[in-house]
């Protein structure tokens, strides 16, 4: 191999073997002018030299060449192409597409809530300072008043040396000692000169002093005031010692230090990652930082680019020793994954002034004044930075998951508060814990229950069917809307406001959910139940959130953690919690909520509103502020006809839960699909078995000695039975079986059950 320089370029060119010692040289840019040379069959007898195209020179960049583009010329070839000194306009264009553009403007400008709360905080700042130096105007007369005649004393000995040239006394001084006559006499001459005119100017001073204190003597008493205080003031401040101030300090600030890359990579070297060691080894190499270290919010944020070996996640699972390398308290350290389009290597470290769970937060902006519709975001929390975190709570179930003591409760009261501010909201509340933690909402409550003796988990039954039932009533009346009123197929805040349709927003709040699904006689129903809402709930316009301090698979079950559209995370201690709260494979992908100290009280992970998840944290509102809103709340449902259920003095009757008909009806629902409009009895009893084996096994049993045929009519007759109370007969139903015989059995017409259903369904309100 060998390399030749044309033109300040270097070129490669090809081994010329022994064998092909007469092919063409080719040209790199061009090879399809080497091809369509060798192709040409005899080769040339002097190889082509390479040369550069007339298009390298400055002077013809217009592409005016001897010959075309790559041709031979003369047995020459021209490596460089005319293309390569136009500007490649689409190189340029997909460069700036992946370049990300620093805000015009400052973020905390363009969001109105941080905008308000930094003008909040300039406007009490000078507040502030102005009342501090305010209350000490005295204290700083008197000490510009001792200070005065000191400056007055530096004032007229200034005055006299500028007068008399003092500074250029040394000149002449060492004039004399060098015994230079010239040199001294020459300075003596200057000093004269200059101290002549500086007599005069100083003399025309004191006049026009002295003119001055005459017409302040003859002037009122206040201008004397006036000015005699001003001349104070001004000498106190002449005579004020260098090491010493006038005016106290109104505000001490704790800042923090600022972060720099110096000492982000000496905190990621102090991790023990053997990659990380490597790449700082070799003086920094391998960690970069693709934009400047900026602050943000009340904290520094800084994007790093980590060795090739190693991924955000390490770092994550190392926050405290981050945290101990930044020597910063871990409540400040924030590593994130960066944004999805990046690369698993890149870091977002936020790095606060202060603990996260020690920053004062903003008011709830709902903790006084205003009302929600739950159709569009409400504010639920603080960002790293401050900002407000919203929720909207229409058209998810959530899920909250912790270990105990993180705030889960507080954050599903918050959740249940900020369904109170919307009037229309009806909250089915249950804390089965039994502590209280929601009874500050029990004025607002259509339903209410605090622990899990059998009459509350009772209670909770009735409820929860009827709310099914209610589910199901509501997917009729919306498949019956017209389409110009109900495009999506489901609710939208102008039906939920319009009473006759009764499709307001259901809100039901569960505090240690775990009991109900663990309850040994009815723990599959509320599942059953549950996961059905969960499903299905959303559009309708109920919302399900379900919180837990054991989150497993048997606290909250799969089939409802699959579907919950939010998800809330506090500390967890492992990533199978983690995941069941935060979606498979969050852990993976850098969601993880075990990095959260046992400090992060009421931090979570939130995912489910917009497209990332994001870590807030959730508004503190204790039990007293509770009560307030949630006086408020009442006070403006009363206003608008809106109070209902328990907190109206009309709570559910559990004595008249004549249910068990209807999960039988909708269980066949749930077995059988639209298609199927007539099916046999026989074949449901068998679904039926299979769906929910302890109610429905022993229907499928068969009887000791039947026949096929008498097995089959046994539980037609059982179906039978069970049907009968509400009304439904069984019908003879002619079909072809799958083993293609024409069968002719009892059987049921599905329309009759859902009609039975809908006759059963309560009435919104
Ligand atoms: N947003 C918050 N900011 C600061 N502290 C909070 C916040 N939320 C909750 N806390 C604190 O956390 C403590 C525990 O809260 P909470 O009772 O909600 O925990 P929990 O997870 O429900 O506990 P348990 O599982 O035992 O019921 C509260 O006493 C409160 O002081």
């Amino acid at each position: 191999m060998s390399f030749t320089k044309a033109m300040g370029e270097v070129v490669r060119l090809p081994v010329q073997h022994a064998d092909h010692a007469n092919d063409p040289v080719l040209d790199l840019d061009a090879p399809q002018t080497a091809s369509r040379n060798a192709g040409a069959g005899a080769p040339p007898s002097d190889p082509p030299k390479l040369i550069p195209s007339p298009f390298s020179d400055p002077g013809n960049r217009d592409g005016e060449a001897d010959g075309d583009d790559g041709e031979v010329i003369e047995g020459r070839v021209l490596v460089d192409q005319p293309h390569a000194y136009r500007p490649d306009v689409t190189a340029r264009r997909l460069a700036g597409e992946s370049a990300k553009r620093r805000p015009i403007i400052a973020p905390w400008l363009r969001d109105p809530n941080e905008a308000r709360a930094t003008i909040r905080w300039a406007v009490g700042y000078a507040g502030h300072v102005t009342g501090y130096h305010a209350a000490r105007i005295p204290l700083y007369s008197l000490r510009l008043a001792l200070r005065s005649p000191r400056g007055l004393y530096r004032v007229a000995a200034g005055t006299w040396r500028w007068t008399y040239d003092i500074e250029s006394r040394p000149l002449r001084t060492h004039a004399i000692d060098r015994n230079n006559d010239d040199a001294y006499l020459k300075l003596m001459s200057e000093r004269n000169d200059r101290v002549r005119a500086r007599l005069f100017v100083t003399s025309a001073g004191l006049a026009g002093t002295g003119l001055a204190a005459a017409a302040v003597a003859a002037a009122s008493g206040l201008t004397q005031t006036v000015v005699l205080a001003a001349m104070v003031a001004v000498l106190g401040w002449l005579g004020t010692p260098k090491d010493k101030r006038i005016l106290d300090t109104a505000v001490t600030a704790t800042k923090a230090p600022k972060l720099t890359s110096d000492v982000v990579v000496r905190a990621l070297a102090s991790l023990g990652i053997a990659e990380i060691n490597r790449a700082v080894g070799k003086g920094g190499e391998g960690i970069a930082f693709p934009s400047p270290i900026t602050r943000d919010g009340p904290g520094w944020r800084s994007d790093i680019d980590l060795p090739h070996d190693v991924t955000a996640d390490a770092i994550m699972e190392k926050r405290k020793e981050l945290a101990s390398g930044l020597r910063r308290p871990i409540g400040c350290v924030w590593p994130e994954a960066g944004e999805e389009e990046e690369h698993a290597g890149r870091l977002v470290l936020w790095v606060g002034d202060r603990p996260m769970a020690k920053v004062k937060q903003p008011a709830w902006p709902l903790a006084k004044v205003g009302k929600v519709d739950l159709f569009t975001p409400a504010p639920f929390g603080t960002d790293q930075r401050g900002r407000f975190t919203d929720v909207t709570l229409m058209f998810v179930s959530v899920i909250i998951g912790a270990i105990p003591r993180m705030g889960k409760t507080f954050i599903l009261r918050l959740l249940a508060l900020i369904a109170a501010l919307d009037v229309r909201a009806e909250l089915h509340l249950y804390d089965l814990k039994g502590t209280g933690d929601l009874s500050a909402l029990e004025p607002v409550a259509h339903a209410y229950r605090a622990g899990d003796d059998d009459e509350d988990i009772a209670y909770a039954l009735t409820d929860m069917r009827a709310l099914r039932k209610e589910m199901r009533r509501r997917t009729k009346v919306i498949r019956e809307l017209p389409k110009d009123r109900c495009p999506e197929n489901k609710v939208t805040t102008e039906l939920a406001s319009d009473k006759t349709l009764g499709l307001h927003p259901i809100v039901i709040a569960v505090d240690e959910c775990q009991v109900w699904f663990e309850h040994k006689k009815h723990g599959a129903e509320f599942e059953e139940i549950c996961t059905d809402l969960a499903k299905r709930g959303p559009a309708t316009g109920i919302v399900l959130i379900l919180a837990t301090q054991r989150p497993d698979k048997a606290a909250i079950p799969t089939p409802i953690s699959g579907v919950a559209g939010m998800r809330i995370c506090l500390k967890v201690m492992d990533h199978t919690a983690n995941d069941l709260i935060l979606g498979t494979s969050a852990h993976k992908t850098g969601l993880k909520a075990t990095m959260f100290s046992l400090n992060d009280k009421g931090i979570c992970y939130l995912r489910g509103e917009g497209d990332a998840a994001r870590i807030v944290r959730s508004m503190y509102i204790d039990a007293p502020a509770a009560e307030t809103i949630a006086l408020r709340a009442r006070a403006m449902r009363t206003a608008t006809g809106y109070l209902t259920g328990y907190a109206a003095g009309t709570d559910l009757d559990t004595t008249n839960d004549s249910d068990d008909g209807a999960t039988l009806l909708t269980d066949i629902t749930s077995v059988t699909t639209d298609t199927e409009d007539k099916i046999w009895s026989h074949v449901i009893v068998d679904r039926l078995a299979e769906l929910r084996p302890p109610v429905y096994g022993p229907w499928a049993v068969r009887p000791e000695g039947a026949s096929d045929a008498e097995h089959k009519t046994a539980k037609a007759t059982t179906l039978a039975a069970a049907l009968k109370p509400h009304g439904i007969r069984t019908v003879q139903v002619n079909r072809t079986a799958p083993n293609g015989e024409r069968e002719n059995s009892r059987g049921i017409v599905r329309a009759h059950i859902l009609d039975a259903l809908d006759n059963a369904a309560t009435p919104g309100r």
